[in-house]
C-alpha cells in the first residue's frame, strides 16, 4: 500500500443546511478539485434555496477550540474564511491564524446572503478590515462587498479599479472583485496584484441557480493554493470551476437553486482532461 502526499484546505466558515453555499459547497469543491478538506464551524444556518430562516452563531471559544485542533495536528496548505458572523469569531480566527503562520489565506467577506439575510454583524467588518485583511493572500469581494469595505458606490468600471487599489491598501497581497452582481453578457472578475489588473471572464448565463457561488468559487481558489498553483493559475481553473458549475445547473429546489459541484470533473473525465 503506498500513501500519497495530499493537499490540505481548511474552510472556517459557517454551515448551510441546503447544501449550496457555507462549508458544505467548500468541502465538496475541495473534493472534487482533489484536496483534503478540513472544517471549522462558526455558526449553523438553517437555510434552503428560499432563503435563510435562521442564523445559531457558536461561541468565539468553540472557534477557537476549533482552530486549536487542527493546528496542533494538522498544517492546512492553503486556508478560506467564509461567514464569520460577529467581532469575537473573527478576533479569535485571526489571532489563531497567525499563531499557527498558517500561509495562503483566502477571504471571502461574506456579510449578506442573496436573499438578503446578514451573515456579518454590522459592527464586525471594521474587524474584518483590522485583524484579517492584514493576514491574507488573497479577499474575494463581490460588489455589495467591495462597495461596504470601501465605504463607495461602485458604477462604473473604474470605481471597481480604484476600490480594488483601496481594498489591496488595508493589507491582502491581492484583490479579486467578483462581477457576479453587475450587468452584461460577461461575468467578469478582475484580480489585481498591486501593480496590475488581469481580467477573467466568461458568458454570464441567465439561471436561478445560483445559490453559494461565491463560496464554491474561493473554495476553488483555495484549493488551486493547496496544490501549489500560482493564484493567477488558481483563480483560471475556479472560474472554469465555477462557469461548469452553474451552467451544468442542478433542479433541486424551488429557489435560488445551487451550482452543481461535480461538473467541473465530469467534464474534464470526459474530456480525457487531466485534474489540475
Ligand atoms: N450568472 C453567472 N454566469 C456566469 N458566472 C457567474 C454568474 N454569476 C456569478 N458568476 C461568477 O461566479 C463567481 C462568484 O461571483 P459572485 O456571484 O459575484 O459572488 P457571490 O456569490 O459572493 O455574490 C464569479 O467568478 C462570477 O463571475
Ligand atoms: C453559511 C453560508 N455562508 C455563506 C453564504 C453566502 O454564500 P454565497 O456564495 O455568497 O452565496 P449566496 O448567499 O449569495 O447565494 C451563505 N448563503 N450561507
Amino acid at each position: 500500500m503506498t500513501t500519497a502526499e495530499t493537499a490540505k484546505a481548511l474552510t472556517i466558515a459557517g454551515s448551510d443546511s441546503g447544501g449550496g453555499a457555507g462549508i458544505q459547497a467548500d468541502l465538496k469543491t475541495f473534493q472534487e478539485l482533489g484536496v483534503y478538506g478540513m472544517s471549522v464551524l462558526t455558526a449553523a444556518t438553517a437555510q434552503n434555496t428560499l432563503g435563510v430562516q435562521g442564523v445559531f452563531p457558536l461561541t468565539a471559544e468553540a472557534v477557537a477550540r476549533q482552530l486549536d485542533s487542527i493546528g496542533e495536528d494538522l498544517t492546512p496548505d492553503a486556508v478560506k474564511t467564509g461567514m464569520l458572523f460577529s467581532a469575537d469569531i473573527i478576533e479569535a480566527t485571526a489571532d489563531r491564524i497567525a499563531h499557527y503562520g498558517w500561509r495562503n489565506l483566502v477571504i471571502d467577506p461574506v456579510m449578506v446572503a442573496k436573499g438578503g439575510a446578514p451573515l456579518l454583524k454590522a459592527d464586525a467588518a471594521v474587524t474584518l478590515i483590522r485583524d484579517l485583511l492584514p493576514l491574507a493572500m488573497i479577499i474575494t469581494p463581490n460588489l455589495p462587498e467591495a462597495e461596504m469595505l470601501t465605504g463607495t458606490k461602485l458604477f462604473k468600471a473604474e470605481d471597481i479599479r480604484e476600490a480594488a487599489r483601496r481594498i489591496h491598501a488595508m493589507g491582502p497581497d491581492m484583490v479579486i472583485m467578483k462581477g457576479g452582481h453587475a450587468g452584461g453578457d460577461l461575468a467578469r472578475d478582475l484580480l489585481y496584484d498591486g501593480t496590475e489588473f488581469t481580467v477573467f471572464e466568461s458568458p454570464r448565463i441567465h439561471t436561478m441557480a445560483t445559490h453559494g457561488t461565491g463560496c464554491t468559487y474561493s473554495a476553488a481558489i483555495t484549493a488551486g493554493l493547496a496544490k501549489g498553483l500560482t493564484t493567477t493559475e488558481a483563480v483560471r481553473v475556479a472560474k472554469d470551476f465555477i462557469q461548469a458549475a452553474i451552467e451544468d445547473s442542478l433542479d433541486i429546489g424551488s429557489g435560488h437553486g445551487p451550482t452543481n459541484h461535480f461538473a467541473y470533473r465530469r467534464r474534464r473525465s470526459q474530456n480525457g482532461g487531466e485534474l489540475k
